[in-house]
């Protein structure tokens, strides 16, 4: 399952990997991207039935790292690092947990080492299955921005033009992944980025995640829900250009 991808920036340059979260696709990076390609070389991907890549069923968090794993493998054979919003940041972890040599750093925003109970995101592929994605468009608004965030429509369109087997699909790979006991084993350095008024993933997972990684620390954004990399760009951008940069020099 190799998924429809873009890369950006100097093609000399060493790479960095930007995993989108459920209902976004790889334009959710497009706040970061200009900060980003001044040193990396930036790969970003879309997930099953979301922007470019077509839609697929039965897979897990584990199968979509492995479709990044083969893309690398393919362009990019050495280390990376890697970004990723919350399905996207578990994408990360288990990139992380999978090939330890390759990650040379980690940035999980937004993300969980268990995103809620099973029952729950089976409720909501059936809904999606069901009837779409419009359903979840005015709650979606509310968990992903703080109220008044003015730029909430273009994130909230590409939810809209999710593949509704795409998307269901993926909320089912949510159900199944649980990596609370193996966040020990994470060797990369790894920032760790909440909102502070997140309701999908509260800060409170972030700590779990913190807490867990040996090499982690935590940043808590102020006035951001769950897509804090598109709300508070200005004060999330710079924590990860800081983090690759200083990291990357301490494992490259
Ligand atoms: O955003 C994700 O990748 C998973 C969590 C989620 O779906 C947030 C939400 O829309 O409620």
């Amino acid at each position: 399952m190799i998924p429809h991808h873009r890369f950006d920036g100097p093609p000399d340059a060493p790479v960095v990997v930007l995993g989108p979260s459920l209902g976004t696709t790889l334009d959710l990076w497009e706040p970061q991207l200009a900060a980003l390609t001044r040193t990396w070389r930036v790969l970003r991907y879309d997930l099953p039935g979301h922007g470019g890549s077509p839609a697929a069923s039965g897979f897990t968090v584990d199968d979509l790292a492995a479709g990044v794993l083969v893309l690398l493998d393919r362009h990019v054979p050495g280390r990376f690092s890697y970004a990723g919003v919350s399905l996207g940041g578990a994408v990360g972890t288990t990139l992380a947990l999978r090939a330890p040599d390759r990650v040379a750093s980690l940035v999980l925003c937004c993300t969980s080492a268990r995103f809620g109970t099973p029952e729950s995101w089976r409720e909501r592929a059936a809904l999606v299955r069901a009837e779409g994605t419009g359903p979840l468009v005015e709650t979606t608004r509310s968990r992903w921005f703080t109220a008044g965030f003015p730029g909430a429509g273009r994130y909230l369109d590409m939810l809209r033009g999710a593949d509704p087997e795409g998307y269901a699909a993926c909320c089912d790979a949510l159900a199944a992944f649980d990596v609370r006991d193996r966040l020990g084993e994470v060797r990369a350095p790894t920032l760790v980025v909440a909102g502070a008024e997140d309701p999908a993933t509260p800060p409170a997972h972030a700590e779990v995640l913190a807490g867990g990684i040996p090499d982690a620390t935590l940043l808590v954004v102020p006035d951001a829900a769950h897509l804090a990399t598109a709300e508070r760009p200005d004060v999330v951008t710079e924590a990860i250009v800081r983090h690759l940069t200083t990291t990357s020099r301490r494992t490259a």
